[in-house]
C-alpha cells in the first residue's frame, strides 16, 4: 500500500459485494474490510480477496484489555493482511500488546501488517466531544494526544480526519501514517460523518491514505465514482 485510496467494502449482502468487485474486472484494489463484512463473511472473505491479489486493511478497531487484544492480534496476523487497527483509547499498554501479538503471529520471513490506532472517529464532532464524551480539550488536541500515545506504543500511524494530519505530523513526524476516512466529493451527502474533506483537500493536507465508502459503493456508477475520487486524490501529488 502506497498512498492508497482504500475502498470501504461495506455491503449488507455477499452478492452485492461480488457484483461491486466484478465491475472492476482484474484491477488490483486497496480494500477495507470492516465489521460488517468480517462479521458477515469472516475469514473466507479475507482469503478470497487475497487470492484475487487485493491489498487489505482489516478495520476491526480492537479495544479490550491488553492480554485479549494481544492474543486477538496474534490470530489476525495469520491472515497476512496489510493493515490493521485498534482504538487508541485502549491506552499504551493495550496498543503495545497489539503490536507484540501481531509480531508473534507473523510468519518467519514475512513482514508484519502495519498497525494503526483510531484517534477520534470522523463521525465525532467538536460539540459531541465536549457534550457527550466530556473531553475538555479541542479535537485537534485530543487527536494529537492520542497520536502521540500511539507513536509511543510503537505503532505505525493513526486513523484521523485529514483536518488533523498536519498537527499529527508535527507531533509524530512526517513518516507516521495518517489514514483518513470522512472523504466526500463536494457534491456528496456526508451522512453520519462530521469531519469531512474532499480527496483533493486530503492530499493537500498531507494524508498518507484515504478511505472512501458510500460515495463509491452506493454510487449509481461505482467505477466512475472511484475514478473521479482517484483523479482528485492522485492529481495533486
Ligand atoms: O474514524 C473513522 C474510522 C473508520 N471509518 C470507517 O471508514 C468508512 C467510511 O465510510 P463512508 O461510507 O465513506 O463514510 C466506514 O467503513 C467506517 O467504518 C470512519 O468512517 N471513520
Amino acid at each position: 500500500m502506497q498512498h492508497p485510496l482504500i475502498i470501504a467494502l461495506d455491503f449488507d449482502h455477499r452478492q452485492k459485494r461480488l457484483n461491486f468487485l466484478e465491475g472492476f474486472g482484474e484491477e488490483t484494489l486497496d480494500l477495507k474490510v470492516g465489521m460488517e463484512g468480517f462479521y458477515r463473511e469472516g475469514i473466507p472473505l479475507i482469503e478470497e480477496l487475497k487470492q484475487q491479489g487485493h491489498r487489505i486493511f482489516l478495520d476491526l478497531k480492537l479495544h479490550d484489555i491488553p492480554n485479549t487484544v494481544g492474543r486477538a492480534m496474534r490470530a489476525l496476523a495469520e491472515l497476512e493482511i496489510d493493515l490493521v487497527n485498534v482504538h487508541a483509547a485502549g491506552g499504551k499498554k493495550m496498543m503495545a500488546a497489539a503490536r507484540d501479538g501481531l509480531e508473534a503471529g507473523t510468519r518467519a520471513g514475512k513482514s508484519r501488517p502495519r498497525l494503526i490506532g483510531v484517534t477520534q472517529l470522523t463521525s465525532t464532532s467538536e460539540q459531541m466531544l465536549t457534550d457527550e464524551l466530556l473531553i475538555r480539550d479541542s479535537m485537534q488536541e485530543t487527536v494529537t494526544h492520542y497520536a502521540k500515545l500511539t507513536a509511543d506504543a510503537g505503532l505505525d500511524g493513526v486513523v484521523c480526519s485529514a483536518l488533523e494530519v498536519d498537527t499529527v505530523h508535527q507531533a509524530c513526524g512526517k513518516d507516521f501514517l495518517t489514514v483518513t476516512p470522512g472523504i466526500r466529493l463536494a457534491t456528496d451527502d456526508i451522512g453520519d460523518q462530521h469531519r469531512v474533506v474532499t480527496p483533493g483537500q486530503a492530499k493537500s493536507y498531507g494524508s498518507w491514505g484515504i478511505v472512501v465508502g458510500r460515495s463509491i459503493t452506493q454510487a449509481s456508477d461505482p467505477q466512475a465514482a472511484y475514478q473521479r475520487m482517484k483523479q482528485e486524490w492522485e492529481g495533486q501529488s
